[in-house]
């Protein structure tokens, strides 16, 4: 079943179009990722999601159902970081925000403290917290009323790498404990370490959806280490699957249509034409490389 469901959206700032017909679907249970580079729609995208900015065209359905105040008070979210009161503690700061928001309830500020492992800190000033912390406290906040979804722009915006690993892993145990997590993000490294899913937009067109191993392998990519490059392109080449073969330093990068090459048919082929293989491994494209090829022009 799917969380989220749009409908060829569309949206524009006077001249400009910001969303030219989006669609997509959020499948529940997933960590998904909306990638692009800057300007390509994604906050955009988020706050129509999140009824804080309205489409000019095009639908959206939370839960197969049309968005509305209801849905909308199932998800939590987190747009810009929320005004915290420096001098107060993490458990004062979430009381004011439940209070404002009328999310969850005062007894659940321990549980969320707890998930985002800042309990031990609870009655500690926000003043006292490191950036890491403190984006840890927001995401605390998002979380009051246990939403199913929580939506999430930049979570790891001015972050060191320790508070991005400190993200990573909560959005993961989040994703473990069943919430389905939509992120926008400009680190695409670390979509690739925390999504499941991935969708990517240009200039406010999407180009691509899907599994991040989908949107990665569009082809496979096989590094064959042999003694003799020259032998081992000429008994290769016209091998089924196969449509490129390249040099690349030491090794050949045998290049056919994705779910093409088999590697232990190559090995075999290579051992009965008696070419010595040292390497032989599939590669994984990463998601830079191909985000890259996908939004250069
Ligand atoms: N309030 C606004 N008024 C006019 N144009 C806007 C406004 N907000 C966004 N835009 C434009 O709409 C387009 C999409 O912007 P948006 O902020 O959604 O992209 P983004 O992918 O989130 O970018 P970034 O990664 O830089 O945050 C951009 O061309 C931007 O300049």
């Amino acid at each position: 079943m799917d969380v989220l469901t749009l409908d060829s959206i569309h949206k524009s700032y006077g001249p400009i179009q910001a969303l030219k017909g989006v669609s997509l679907s959020v499948p529940r249970g997933t960590v998904f990722g909306i990638l692009g580079p800057n300007g390509s729609g994604k906050t955009t995208l988020l706050s129509i999601i999140l009824d804080v900015l309205s489409a000019d065209k095009g639908q959206y359905t939370w839960f197969d159902q049309p968005g509305s105040k209801y849905q909308r008070r199932q998800i939590g979210s987190l747009l810009e970081t929320p005004n915290f009161y420096h001098y107060l503690s993490a458990v004062n700061n979430l009381k004011i925000t439940q209070s404002i928001s009328g999310r969850g309830s005062l007894a659940e500020i321990e549980d969320v403290l707890r998930k985002v492992n800042l309990y031990e800190r609870k009655n500690s000033k926000f003043s006292t917290f490191s950036l890491g912390m403190k984006q840890r406290l927001a995401i605390a906040a998002a979380l009051l009323g246990n939403p199913p979804v929580l939506v999430l722009d930049e979570p790891t915006n001015g972050l060191d790498p320790v508070g991005i690993a400190e993200i990573r892993s909560l959005i993961k145990q989040l994703s473990e404990n069943g919430t389905t997590i939509i992120l926008a993000s400009h680190l695409l490294d670390e979509v690739e370490k925390v999504c499941t899913h991935v969708a990517i937009l240009k200039t406010g067109t999407l180009i691509t959806q899907g599994t991040v191993d989908e949107v990665l392998a569009d082809e496979d990519v096989l590094e064959l280490g042999v003694e003799d490059q020259v032998a081992a392109k000429a008994a290769l080449y016209g091998l089924e699957g196969i449509a490129a073969i390249e040099e690349a330093g030491n090794l050949l990068l045998v290049k056919g249509p994705k779910g093409s090459l088999d590697p232990a048919a190559i090995n075999a082929h290579c051992h009965a034409s008696g070419i010595r293989i040292n390497h032989l491994a599939m590669r994984k494209k990463r998601l830079e490389a191909r985000f890259f090829e996908l939004t250069s022009n």
